[in-house]
Formats: C-alpha cells, structure tokens, sequence
C-alpha cells in the first residue's frame, strides 16, 4: 500500500459531468488526486480537458456529481487561493510589467515564505524584463511570467492547461523542473499537453477523458 492509498485525496471527482445545451461534454469522471502527485489529463482535441480544469478551476459550473478538496465537498471560498489555473489565457494585464502583475497577485493571495519577486521573476527567465510591460513581451516570455506568478503563490493545486505551449527547450525544462518542485514540496498538479510531459518525481496519475 502507498502512502497515498492511506490519506486523504487532496481532490477527488465522483462521477463528474458538465453539459452544454443538455449534452455532456465528457463522460462521468471518477478520480482522485493526492498531495504530491501529478495527473495526466489526456485526451483527443475537443474531448474536454480544457474544459475539466476550467470547471476545477471554479470557471464553469459543473453539470452533476461530487466534488471533494480534502475529503469534504468543495467549497470556493474555502479554496479560494488554494488552487490555481494556468490556460491559454494567462491572466496578465498586458500593461503592467511582471513585476506589477506579481504585485497585484501577491496582494490578494500571499506568496509562499521565503520567496521574493526578484528572484522568481530570475528563475524563470526574466531577468531585464522584470518592468517591461507584458504586452511587449514574446509569447513565451508572457508564459513565464505567468509562471512566476505560480512559483510565488502559496497555491496547493495547479490547473495547467498546455504548460508547454509557446516554449523553448529551456522554458520546457522549466515547466518540469516546477511541476518536480511543487509535487516534491507536498502540492499536486493536473495538466493537459499534446507533448511528452518529462516527469522524474515519481509516476503521474492519468485521467483519460472521452468525449
Ligand atoms: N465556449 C464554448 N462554447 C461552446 N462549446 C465549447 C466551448 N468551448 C469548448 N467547447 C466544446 O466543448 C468540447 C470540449 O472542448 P475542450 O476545449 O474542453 O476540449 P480539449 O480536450 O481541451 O481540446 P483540445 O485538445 O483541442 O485543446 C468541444 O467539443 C468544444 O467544441
């Protein structure tokens, strides 16, 4: 028996479904995912991965079924910092610099001890372009920038739509470098990618969707 066998699910679905127009989108999702893990949500274009993380992410209703955080139904407010989306859509103002948009993220959710702007906005590449604004940022350097905002958070869940979209060799290695981190630290990660996810902290957990 594993250690994650033995404790409590950070999240789990019961049978979870989300509709549009009265047609499901997926079909019902069981699963669980503890403190640590990563999950592999997979699936071919269109069969709802987007569309499951934004549901988790408190973005869409969901249709039926049971949502647990930490074994008791889940409670937005009671989350609400906990979990953390990363999309297509990054959710940088393009007019502020990463620095400031770090700023207005810290202000409403706190940032993890120990762990200052300067040096995460370092770590993931953005040295010299800490006060630039967003907009005229490459696409990839906007990717980093919104995972800075990641690093700095004290969030438990990430939610990650395509980390890898828009990367380099280097930010690809990032990506992974942070999901190794984050899950070796005690918080978890669901993530959708069309490419190889390189994971070395341990087996990921895979969620297959049918859409
Ligand atoms: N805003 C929307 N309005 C109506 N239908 C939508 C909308 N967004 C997605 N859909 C539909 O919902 C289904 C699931 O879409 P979703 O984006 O979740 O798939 P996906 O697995 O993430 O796809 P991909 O691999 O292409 O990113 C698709 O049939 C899509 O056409």
């Amino acid at each position: 028996m594993t250690a994650a066998s033995t404790t409590v699910p950070l999240l789990q679905a019961r049978a979870l479904s989300f509709h549009r127009q009265d047609e499901p989108v997926f079909a019902p999702l069981d699963f669980q995912l503890h403190a640590g893990e990563l999950a592999l949500v997979e699936g071919d274009n269109g069969s709802g991965k987007t569309t499951l993380l934004r549901m988790l992410a408190g973005l869409l209703h969901r249709g039926g079924g049971e949502l647990l955080w930490r074994g008791e139904a889940l409670q937005r407010d009671q989350c609400a910092g906990q979990i953390l989306f990363l999309g297509h859509q990054l959710g940088l103002k393009a007019d502020l610099s990463p620095r400031e948009n770090l700023r207005i993220a810290a202000g409403l959710h706190g940032t993890r001890e120990g762990l200052g702007m300067a040096s995460v906005l370092a770590d993931v590449g953005l040295r010299g372009y800490e006060d630039e604004p967003v907009r005229r940022l490459s696409a990839g350097q906007k990717k980093r920038a919104a995972l800075a905002r990641l690093v700095l958070l004290p969030a438990t869940l990430w939610l990650l739509d395509e980390p890898y979209a828009n990367l380099d060799r280097i930010g690809i290695a990032l990506v992974n470098h942070l999901l190794e981190k984050h899950t070796a630290a005690g918080g978890a990660a669901m993530v959708t990618s069309h490419g190889t996810v390189s994971f070395h902290g341990g087996e990921p957990r895979r969620i297959r969707m049918h859409g």
